[in-house]
């Protein structure tokens, strides 16, 4: 099996001053594309949702989180949810405004998306600033679920995003 580490160090890309000057932009499309990259970021996610306890369902953040949570779901035998970027929801919804590294946005959820109680695991391809992450949490706990965590596959420290998280298990696989 593939180290994913190796691997994914070796294939993230770092943009610079991309979308904007000053940030450093991380690119895991290479890593996706590269079939042993792909199967060893698998594996890894979901080993890492797995030490979560249990989850009964899980939920990608728009958009680059949907390239990664229904690989965990599937393989948890879990069901999926989609956090929406406002807009795209046709039934009747609960929204979150926030802010995030590079620019501004609202999240939204099915109001029923989940039912009551159920252990939300929200996955996301990046924390930066944490700002997304924590809506989704919020969209989550409105909509009467508990959060077991959140798994995202990159970490930038230096923005702080885990301290907007207090008291939500997270697990990054990796830090930039
Ligand atoms: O921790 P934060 O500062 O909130 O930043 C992290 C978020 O930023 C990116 O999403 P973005 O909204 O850029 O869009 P995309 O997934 O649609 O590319 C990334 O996929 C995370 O969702
Ligand atoms: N620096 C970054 N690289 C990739 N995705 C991001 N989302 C927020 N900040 C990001």
């Amino acid at each position: 099996m593939t180290d994913f580490k190796q691997v994914a160090d070796r294939l993230i890309r770092a943009i610079e001053d991309w979308p904007e000057d000053g940030v450093t932009f991380r690119d895991i499309t290479p890593l996706l594309a590269h079939p042993e990259g792909l199967a060893a970021t698998v594996k890894a996610l979901v080993d890492a949702a797995r030490a979560l306890g249990p989850i009964d369902v899980v939920a990608g953040v728009e958009a680059r989180g949907f390239l990664l949570a229904p690989l965990i779901a599937e393989a948890l035998g879990t069901g999926l949810v989609p956090v929406r970027k406002a807009g795209k929801l046709p039934a009747a919804r609960i929204t979150e405004a926030y802010a995030l590294e590079y620019a501004e946005a609202v999240i939204e959820i099915h109001a029923d998306a989940v039912t009551e109680g159920a252990r939300v695991l929200i996955v996301d391809d990046v924390l930066a600033t944490g700002g997304t992450l924590a809506a989704a949490v919020r969209l989550f706990e409105r909509a009467g679920a508990e959060v077991a965590g959140a798994v995202v596959l990159i970490e930038l420290p230096a923005l702080g995003g885990r301290d907007a998280l207090a008291g939500v298990p997270l697990t990054a696989l990796l830090e930039y």
